[in-house]
């Protein structure tokens, strides 16, 4: 979303801090949607769901109630305006990603936190309205479910005041092993940076141990990725300004663009190392130490494959070794608003991934099913059926 972003410091500490790993249920303050039924209630669903012919999409990340509120101009300080309308709709980049997999038909899985208020219960809702799973979003009693005030000014311009909640904070400083074992199972996983980063990197080394692809989405806190997270992601999609603050290099033109790819590949910067070797010797104490990612063995390398989402001059696909490929936008009749387009992007691209079409073909599935987001107001509604997409790329 373009914008300004007022954000209030959300502390990244957890709740678990002082529990090493969430092996008793009975202790956390987390309390799982399953954790209502049995236990062996929720592990036999497991092995049900588990069974399907098609691995899930498994999402990991964040889950947001958005406030908007159409206004002429933002309130001069001490002053109160009345709003022209407003709207609460889930957002987030992680609820998003996952309402627009289900939403083209494929089995998709959220995992995620929300507060036990009336915004999670939205959230909850409009996730399950869209088919997605949501047997492991997880109910953080002492957070507020991460909200969002959006304030669309009569001059196009958007201010959002953004409140992380259960998205920031809460987590179990170990992943819980259904997490895990989900993502274990998954035919793709789907990351994005609006979740700690400890959470992410365990998530993803999870994936990748497991053989399981993982795409993580750029958007979202805009700090270093931590050491090692990049051995462990197989494919990074920014968009061009996050590609630019990733590298610390122009994007202007393709050459640069592509520039810019080839230094993701080659991501292995000296603080990289340094804490990699730090990690070497500080060894099986790394492990317990809180905020520290993962203790892993590898070199941190880059990333073989930059997924790089250009708005309307449309995405390209940077393949370490191989030439690039790159697919134009496909021109939407009346571009309405592009809030989701990124999002549904990303999740369209994975899913034609996971359905095992080319390379070629998932960049073209994206960009169609983006074209259609754009021309609804909004992400979650703007995203688009499996058919409508298939019919839009029929008549191309
Ligand atoms: N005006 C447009 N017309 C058609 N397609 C578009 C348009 N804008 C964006 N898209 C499609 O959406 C894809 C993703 O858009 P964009 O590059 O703006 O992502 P983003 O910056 O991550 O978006 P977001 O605003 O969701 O963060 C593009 O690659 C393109 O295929
Ligand atoms: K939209």
């Amino acid at each position: 979303m373009n914008g300004t972003t007022l954000s209030t410091p959300q502390p990244h500490h957890s709740l678990h801090s002082s529990v090493t790993k969430t092996t008793s249920l009975t202790f956390s303050p987390i309390q799982s949607l399953t954790f209502r039924h049995r236990t062996h209630k929720r592990n036999h669903s497991f092995r049900i769901r588990c069974s399907s012919s098609r691995p899930p999409v498994v999402v990991v990340g964040s889950a947001n109630a958005d406030v908007y509120v159409e206004i002429e101009r933002l309130p001069r300080e001490g002053e109160t305006l009345a709003a022209k309308s407003g709207q609460t709709l889930a957002g987030g980049k992680g609820a998003n990603q996952a309402t627009c997999a289900a939403k083209l038909a494929y089995p998709t899985y959220f995992v995620g936190q929300i507060g036990d208020d009336a915004y999670g219960s939205l959230v909850a809702a409009a996730l399950r309205g869209a088919g997605v799973r949501v047997d492991q979003l997880s109910v953080v009693a002492s957070e507020p479910t991460g909200h969002a005030v959006v304030m669309l000014q009569s001059n196009g311009q958007n201010s959002i005041i953004y409140i992380g909640g259960a998205n920031v904070s809460g987590w179990p400083s170990a992943l819980p092993r259904e997490h895990l074992e989900l993502v274990a199972q998954a035919g793709i996983v789907l990351l994005q940076r609006e979740i700690p980063d400890p959470v992410i990197a365990q998530v993803a080394q999870a994936a990748s141990k497991a053989g399981v692809p993982v795409v993580l989405d750029a958007g979202g806190m805009e700090g270093p990725f931590p050491p090692q997270l990049l051995n462990f992601v197989d494919i990074l999609s920014p968009n061009e300004t996050e590609l630019a603050r990733i590298t610390g290099m122009p994007t202007e033109s393709f050459e640069e663009i592509a520039q810019a790819a080839l230094k993701c590949h080659e991501l292995k910067n000296v603080v990289a190392i340094a804490v990699w070797l730090s990690f070497l010797l500080l060894g099986k104490i790394a492990d317990n130490v809180v905020g520290i990612v993962v203790a892993d063995c590898r070199v941190p390398t880059g990333v073989k494959q930059v997924l790089v989402k250009l708005g309307e001059k449309g995405s390209a696909l940077f393949v370490e070794g191989e030439k690039p490929i790159q697919q134009s936008a496909i021109l939407a009749k009346k571009v309405v608003d592009t809030t989701g387009a990124g999002d549904t992007f990303t999740a369209a691209f994975a899913v034609a991934l996971v359905e095992g079409m080319s390379k070629k073909e998932c960049l073209r599935f994206a960009a169609a099913a983006a074209c259609l987001c754009v021309q609804v107001k909004g992400a979650s509604p703007s995203m688009p059926d499996r058919k409508s997409v298939l019919d839009l790329l029929n008549c191309q």
